[in-house]
């Protein structure tokens, strides 16, 4: 499909938001380009006329003094109307823009939430959001604001030409030989200026990281220490100079080939001008014609630049359109193929209590942006009510482990069974009900220690009672209860003037954020990095209490903490290479004991 036809489609898109909430807002433009367009052929018609009638008012004094008032009167009549609809316009314009915002990034956050996390691995699709960001709204109005100018404009061609051509017809030949090549040229020019913003995306994305790198209270301590600055900043402006000299060459490209089409047109207007006033069938005979006929010819040329450069920039504009709705669309056909087959086979609506076992079984997983396989062929039993630490050096696979058991990371080899039921059926509903989680990059957000909390379990988002217990059995409940507003206090001060935290405070809000989520199955990934060696004595002294009743997961590289556990599964390079009691591994005299020992000496 040619370039124009692709932005034409584009633009259709937008076609349910406009019916839905923009009917006056396009209506309006309409009427407000349609009123544009003659007004340059009416505006040149009523200047004519007016200077004839201005001469012959200063030749003798008495006539044309009425026609030139009348004329005046029309002209200001012209010109409030034309402000009336534009006033309305552009208030109708900015409450569009707001509904379409809105839906457009409603639209982006329900993608989000509905990709599967695989795809945040996947650099085209991670770029792709970054590209989706910031002002769609205005990008998507832009290319229909720019078709209106460009019926604008043509509605000017038509009026003027129409008349040029009662003139002399070969106005319409000429004009139109000129503007085949300035549009060519605009088209060629805005794809070039689209594909430089889409190979910087990596370099733009790079700026965009060092200066949040420069405004994050995290990295400005190990920037400040590690005399990062210098180097940083350096980077920094090495990306930065890279991006501005791209756009700006093509900028100079840009203004040099206007330059070329601006000089070449004038030129050829000029001639046609002289041509058409003084050539021999010449019908201009007074000084206003004069005047209506030059002034028609700059607004033809006028409008052929302008439609050229619409025409080249609605091309450019509508491929984020596209962009926008390939993110919207967006399915990595390796994980599309396996989930529809999956679903195909059975839908995942089956419902699972947990009565019985978790099983694992010949698991393996691969990141779709890894050739290595994170989880090899992993298979071991939980037993409901056990306490399972898994313990394993540095990137042995422990959190792939219980991603992939909580169905953010849907496995392709092996099964994962609860209950004997496959998690490929368990619906996701069901899946979230039976499991909690305190990650190990758990979130922090910037609002009330209620809400963090709460988020648990947003069903019971107003139990105060509830959370009251969570918060007590974690010992969050110790330190905010002092707060000016307890619960109410907003947590950090991003969006509030609120409490700071400490790391081991924050641990355990989230800590009161899984209990408060009254679940089968409780995962802890390195539950107690963050605490002081009381707060984490405090912890695994309640470790029971806060357990009870629960199957528990928990990830630990904390050996003693490990004894806790009614099993040990030890991974080692994404494989399991030990299961069993704290006991019966030490009498195993392998990884785990060799681990724990290597502990036990330091506190030796
Ligand atoms: N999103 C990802 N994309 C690609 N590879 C990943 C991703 N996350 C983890 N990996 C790789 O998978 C392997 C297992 O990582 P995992 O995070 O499961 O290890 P871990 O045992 O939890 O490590 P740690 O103790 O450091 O937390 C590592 O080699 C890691 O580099």
């Amino acid at each position: 499909m040619n370039n124009f036809g692709q932005s034409i489609k584009n633009i259709a898109k937008i076609s349910p938001f406009i019916r839905k909430k923009g009917k006056l807002w396009f209506l309006l433009s309409l009427i407000q380009a349609a009123y544009n367009g003659v007004t340059p052929f009416v505006s040149a018609l009523l200047y004519g006329a007016m200077i004839n009638h201005l001469i012959h008012y200063f030749q003798d004094r008495e006539s044309g003094v009425y026609q030139v008032f009348y004329l005046l009167i029309l002209q200001l009549c012209l010109a409030q109307f034309s402000y009336l609809i534009r006033m309305f316009q552009a208030y109708f314009m900015k409450k569009f823009e707001f509904d379409l915002d809105h839906d457009l990034k409603f639209l982006t956050n329900q993608k989000v939430a509905k990709s599967p996390l695989s795809y945040f691995d996947i650099p085209e699709f991670y770029n792709q959001l970054n590209r989706v960001r910031g002002s769609v709204s205005s990008k998507f109005l832009h290319p229909i604001m720019n078709m209106f100018q460009i019926f604008q404009h043509i509605v000017t061609l038509l009026s003027v030409i129409g008349y040029l051509i009662s003139v002399h017809w070969i106005f319409a030949v000429l004009c139109i030989v000129v503007f085949i090549p300035l549009t060519i040229t605009q088209l060629k020019l805005s794809k070039n200026r689209y594909l430089v913003s889409y190979l910087q995306s990596r370099d733009s994305r790079e700026i965009g990281y060092i200066a949040n790198l420069f405004s994050d209270k995290a990295s400005i301590k190990e920037i400040k220490i590690f005399n990062l600055s210098n180097h940083l900043n350096e980077r920094w402006s090495q990306r930065f100079r890279i991006v501005s000299g791209q756009i700006l060459t093509l900028a100079r490209k840009q203004q040099w080939i206007d330059f070329g089409l601006q000089t070449g047109t004038t030129l050829f207007f000029t001639g046609i001008s002289f041509f058409i006033l003084f050539g021999k069938n010449s019908k201009v005979t007074q000084v206003g014609d004069f005047y209506t006929i030059t002034q028609m010819i700059q607004n033809v040329q006028n409008s052929f630049t302008q439609l050229s450069y619409l025409t080249g920039s609605i091309y450019e504009e509508t491929l984020y359109i596209q962009d926008f709705y390939e993110f919207i669309e967006y399915g990595d056909p390796a994980f599309a193929e396996a989930a529809a087959a999956a679903a195909a086979e059975s839908p995942p609506t089956a419902a699972v209590q947990f009565q019985d076992s978790i099983e694992f079984d010949s698991v393996s997983y691969r990141y779709v942006n890894s050739d290595a396989e994170a989880l090899k062929d992993v298979s071991f039993q939980i037993k409901k009510g056990e306490k399972i630490a898994i313990v394993g050096t540095n990137g042995s696979g422990k959190t792939t482990l219980i991603k992939c058991l909580l169905g953010l990371y849907p496995i392709r080899e092996g099964n994962i069974t609860i209950d004997g039921v496959s998690l490929h059926e368990v619906s996701p509903q069901n899946l979230q009900e039976l499991m909690t989680v305190v990650f190990q990059d758990f979130t922090k957000y910037a609002f009330s220690a209620h809400d963090n909390i709460a988020f648990g379990d947003i069903q019971k988002y107003r139990d105060r009672e509830l959370l009251v217990a969570a918060a007590e059995k974690s010992g969050v409940h110790q330190f905010v209860q002092h707060f000016a507003d307890g619960y109410d206090t907003a947590l950090g001060r991003l969006l509030a003037d609120g409490e700071e935290l400490s790391g081991g405070q924050w641990q355990k809000i989230a800590f009161a954020r899984a209990l408060f989520r009254d679940s089968e199955i409780m995962i802890l990934d390195e539950p107690t990095a963050a605490l002081d060696p009381y707060a984490e004595m405090e912890i695994y002294k309640e470790f029971e209490k806060l357990t009870r009743n629960r199957t528990t997961i928990f990830i630990s590289h904390r050996m003693a903490a490990a004894k806790l556990a009614d099993r040990i599964v030890v991974m080692q390079a994404g494989k399991v290479a030990e299961v069993g009691t704290h006991q019966e591994l030490i009498e195993r005299n392998g990884v785990y004991r060799e681990m724990f020992e290597l502990q036990a000496e330091w506190y030796r």
